[in-house]
């Protein structure tokens, strides 16, 4: 990482290398921006910026993390408000880490801390995983190497995901036919995209020291693209994009409205697929839904395969929560897993969080995890989500969304028109709450819990059939859980 990177990540200016504790400064890096980004989503976008985006990493010293801030107000601050949470995340980042010290910073000394944005994933030139990690070093605009945990072994399949998975794994494993070129992973906010495309890139490398792939987030491509015009050394940055055997490029919407960049992507992109190369790219809609990318683009991106991964199903965040917790060597009873599945059900990103959280916790004041407990530490958490979805709400946005009057929800008129709507708000309801069948089933004219569970699998079938459906049932998805 260079000097730049990596005071524009946070962290102050230091001679490269390992810490102590053997940690590099890069792995530490990655640690302080996922502190700052569970952070972020913990306490909302607001609360971040005006006490959190200031705060700069200083350093890790045996088991203390001093962050510095720019006014004793604000250390003071954070300290009060924030310090608990602080040093739960980086508990949970990094086992090594007992405390958490927040001082001020002497004037002068660092620079801003930026949004999350700017500083998500980076660009990694992946060839194995020593390699990878010596490349890194060596080449410091090369900032990101790819997050170990992000591997095959580590994602956990279900049928939301499985269609996607399927194709990762055939283009990791080389044999995708030219029908998989390029590969277009979509999906909401959280579900696993950039997972796959980093497990897609470990076990290419792993498979041949030969094959080089490039991963990057779309911003960065575009920063890289900008700076090489600023530098007039397009040519160099062009031929080193078109050297690589497999381009990955992750959160494409933010090429929208970008339309210098889309250009060169689009010749990058030809280049590459004319070459035999494989292009594998992720976005958050589908290319035909990806307004603001210019058509001849957006062909070209939907003509290999185009895989969705869905919003998360109940059995998919149990299995993930019961993989996180084995592999953290933690016991979690059940009933708390069944719980936190049941409640959080926004994105896999914040489920992690949410057991992250519990885990520190209970390393922090050595207890074990208990239902009583997840109420305790997560109460701010599961206050947003009583508060923002209740059954009555959900009622309501479906049938603003449908055109038909809230009352037709617990009506006994079975027109298509009326029943399917009446049939995706239980299906949210049971997904998006924590009511029982039965509970949904009297708040919806007190049918019988067996309908609900009709409605729950007709609409879950029809969402795997139907990729309009799926669309549009995620779109009211988003609009409540936002
Ligand atoms: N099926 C899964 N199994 C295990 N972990 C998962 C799964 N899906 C998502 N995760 C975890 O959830 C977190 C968020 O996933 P990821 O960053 O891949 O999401 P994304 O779809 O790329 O989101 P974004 O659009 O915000 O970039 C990661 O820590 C990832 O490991």
């Amino acid at each position: 990482m260079d000097t730049q990177t990596w005071q524009e990540q946070g962290l102050e200016t230091r001679s490269p290398g390992r810490t102590r504790g053997e940690i590099s400064q890069d792995e530490l890096a990655h640690q302080w921006s996922r502190v700052r980004g569970r952070l972020q989503e913990e306490i909302g976008e607001v609360e971040y910026r005006n006490w959190l985006r200031q705060a700069v990493l200083h350093g890790l010293d045996g088991d203390e993390v001093t962050v510095m801030l720019p006014t004793r107000f604000l250390r003071d601050w954070v300290n009060k408000e924030y310090g608990n949470l602080l040093t739960a995340f980086w508990q949970a980042e990094n086992p090594a880490v007992r405390r958490v010290d927040i001082r001020t910073r002497p004037a002068g000394t660092s620079e801003r801390a930026p949004d999350l944005a700017e500083v998500e994933p980076k660009t990694a030139i992946a060839r194995p995983a020593a390699a990878a990690r010596r490349e890194a070093e060596e080449r410091p605009d090369m900032s990101a190497p790819l997050d170990p945990r992000f591997t095959f072994d580590t994602f956990v399949v279900g049928k939301p995901n499985e269609f996607a998975y399927a194709c990762a794994r055939r283009v990791a494993d080389g044999h995708a036919s030219p029908g998989f070129n390029p590969l277009f992973l979509y999906g909401g906010v959280g579900l696993g995209k950039t997972h796959l495309m980093h497990a897609i890139a470990w076990e290419l490398s792993q498979r041949s020291d030969e094959v080089t792939v490039a991963y990057m987030s779309a911003e960065k491509f575009m920063h890289k693209f900008v700076s090489a015009l600023r530098r007039q050394s397009t040519i160099e940055f062009k031929n080193e994009l078109r050297s690589v055997d497999v381009l990955m490029v992750d959160d494409l919407q933010f090429l929208i409205g970008k339309d210098g960049t889309q250009e060169e992507f689009f010749h990058t992109f030809n280049a590459l697929v004319d070459s035999g190369k494989q292009i594998i790219v992720s976005a958050d809609k589908s290319p035909s839904d990806l307004s603001g990318i210019e058509d001849r683009l957006r062909t070209r991106l939907g003509c290999g395969m185009v895989a969705d991964v869905h919003a998360t199903t109940y059995e998919l965040r149990l299995a993930i929560l019961e993989a996180k917790a084995a592999r953290a060597g933690v016991v979690v009873p059940g009933r708390v897993m069944e719980f936190l599945a049941q409640k959080i059900t926004a994105n896999v990103r914040e489920l992690e969080g949410a057991l992250n959280r519990l885990i520190a916790h209970a390393n922090l004041f050595e207890r074990p995890v208990t239902l009583e407990t997840a109420h305790e530490v997560l109460h701010d958490l599961l206050r947003a989500y009583d508060r923002k979805i209740t059954i009555e709400e959900i009622q309501k946005q479906v049938a603003e969304h449908y055109n038909i009057r809230v009352s037709e929800m617990s009506s006994a008129r079975r027109a298509r028109n009326i029943a399917r709507p009446r049939q995706i708000a239980m299906y949210l309801a049971k997904q998006l709450t924590s009511r029982s069948l039965p509970e949904i089933g009297r708040k919806f004219g007190n049918r019988d819990h067996t309908t609900v569970m009709h409605a729950v699998s007709k609409v879950t079938e029809l969402i795997e059939a139907d990729p309009d459906f799926a669309e549009d049932v995620e779109l009211l998805r988003r609009i409540l859980t936002v």
